[in-house]
């Protein structure tokens, strides 16, 4: 029982009470890509203050030695090596890496889409990929880089080519639009937003996200259920409209890929079950977007659902579930929506993989 409590502390409760440490058995060496950027530098940060990573290694383009100088002062066991491309490179980062996360990538713009995205962050997740596919070939892998909907596939497609995929690894991270959903919900209802655990499923853009507030028995009609919708499927356009030009969510989006680590990390050194509320809900049951059986029959080979993590990534695949009438209604636009951003992602990088 102590131990069970004491390995479910919180990041931020294992700082402060200095009662928990990571063990030999339990090293583990965490990736970040894009390391240098608006996520990757706090998304680093939190992985240097979690007692669970062992290793830091940070890549990017340009930059990365300088984050990993200032984040190696903060006084938790980790190391903390900086990576590019002129230095020791990708591949002695990515090498014995057990996760990897990649927000490598451009952000939007007022105005943009997240499909918008797609020319640029194509080519940069399918070469990321690769590296890791040689590097790391059994890593979780995390994609956090948008548009999500589409950079998953190309991520699949870069390690079936180089015959290394296993579908229980790879990752789309969409814990921000669980978090979001909480916190809007919690606004609304005036609740504790560290107790609420909105179940969000489907994909990581727009009409593609969709909120399961009639699981946590929460009604909603009208203006207010609307409102509520549109801010969980839209949450990331008034980040991007707030910032003017300036980048979209950053510090939310590290969060959520630092829970979401936590909770692959807590799932790999062996608890089961959904675990006490901590870190932001932390737990190893989380939706993410992976290669799903679901609704395979559709075409949408892809999707968000909870999904049980486990020593060796996804451990099962949840059905969606009950959901009201009107839910049912979001999620037939979402699978029409999603079906064509993965076949878009299928094509390109079938007719872009390079050598
Ligand atoms: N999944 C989500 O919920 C979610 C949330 C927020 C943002 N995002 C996405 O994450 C991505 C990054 O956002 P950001 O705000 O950190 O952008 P940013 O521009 O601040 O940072 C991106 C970083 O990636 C680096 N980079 C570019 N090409 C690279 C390459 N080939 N190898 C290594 N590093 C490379 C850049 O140098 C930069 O430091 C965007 O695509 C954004 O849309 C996703
Ligand atoms: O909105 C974006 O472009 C970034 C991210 O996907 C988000 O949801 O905030």
């Amino acid at each position: 029982m102590f131990a069970a409590r004491q390995a479910s502390q919180s990041v931020f409760g294992a700082v402060q009470r200095r009662t928990f440490s990571a063990t030999a058995s339990n090293a583990t060496k965490v990736a970040v890509l894009g390391a240098a950027g608006g996520i990757g530098q706090p998304l680093s940060l939190l992985l240097k203050l979690n007692p669970r990573v062992t290793e830091l290694a940070l890549y990017d383009i340009k930059g990365a030695p300088g984050v990993a100088a200032d984040i190696s002062h903060i006084n938790t066991k980790s190391t903390v090596k900086g990576y590019e491309p002129s230095g020791a490179g990708i591949k002695e980062c990515l090498t014995g890496a057990e996760i990897v996360l990649i927000p490598a990538g451009v952000p939007r713009k007022p105005g943009m889409t997240r499909d918008d995205l797609f020319n640029t962050n194509a080519s940069i997740v399918r070469d990321l990929a690769k590296a890791a596919a040689d590097a790391c070939p059994e890593a979780n892998i995390l994609v956090i880089a948008n548009p999500v909907n589409s950079t998953v596939p190309i991520t699949a497609e870069v390690f079936k080519s180089k015959g290394v995929y296993n579908p229980k690894r790879l990752f789309g991270v969409t814990t921000l639009d669980v978090v979001r959903a909480s916190r809007f919900i919690s606004q609304l209802k005036s609740t504790d937003p560290a107790t609420e655990n909105i179940t969000v499923v489907g994909g990581h853009s727009g009409a593609t996200i969709v909120p399961l507030l009639s699981q946590a028995g929460y009604t909603l009609e009208g203006a207010e259920r609307d409102e509520y919708i549109k801010r969980v499927q839209f949450g990331g356009d008034e980040v991007v409209q707030a910032k003017g030009g300036a980048g979209s969510a950053t510090l939310s989006m590290a969060m959520a890929g630092a829970r979401f680590a936590e909770s692959l990390l807590k799932a790999a050194q062996g608890q089961s079950g959904v675990v006490e509320p901590t870190y932001g809900q932390s737990g190893v049951v989380e939706p993410t977007y992976v290669d799903s059986p679901l609704y395979k029959d559709q075409g949408v080979t892809y999707f968000a659902s909870q999904v049980e993590l486990g020593p060796n990534g996804v451990e099962k695949i949840h059905p969606v579930g009950d959901m009201s009438e009107f839910e049912q209604g979001l999620l037939d636009v979402c699978l029409k929506d999603l079906k064509s951003n993965i076949e878009k992602g299928e094509k390109w990088v079938k007719e872009n993989m390079g050598n």
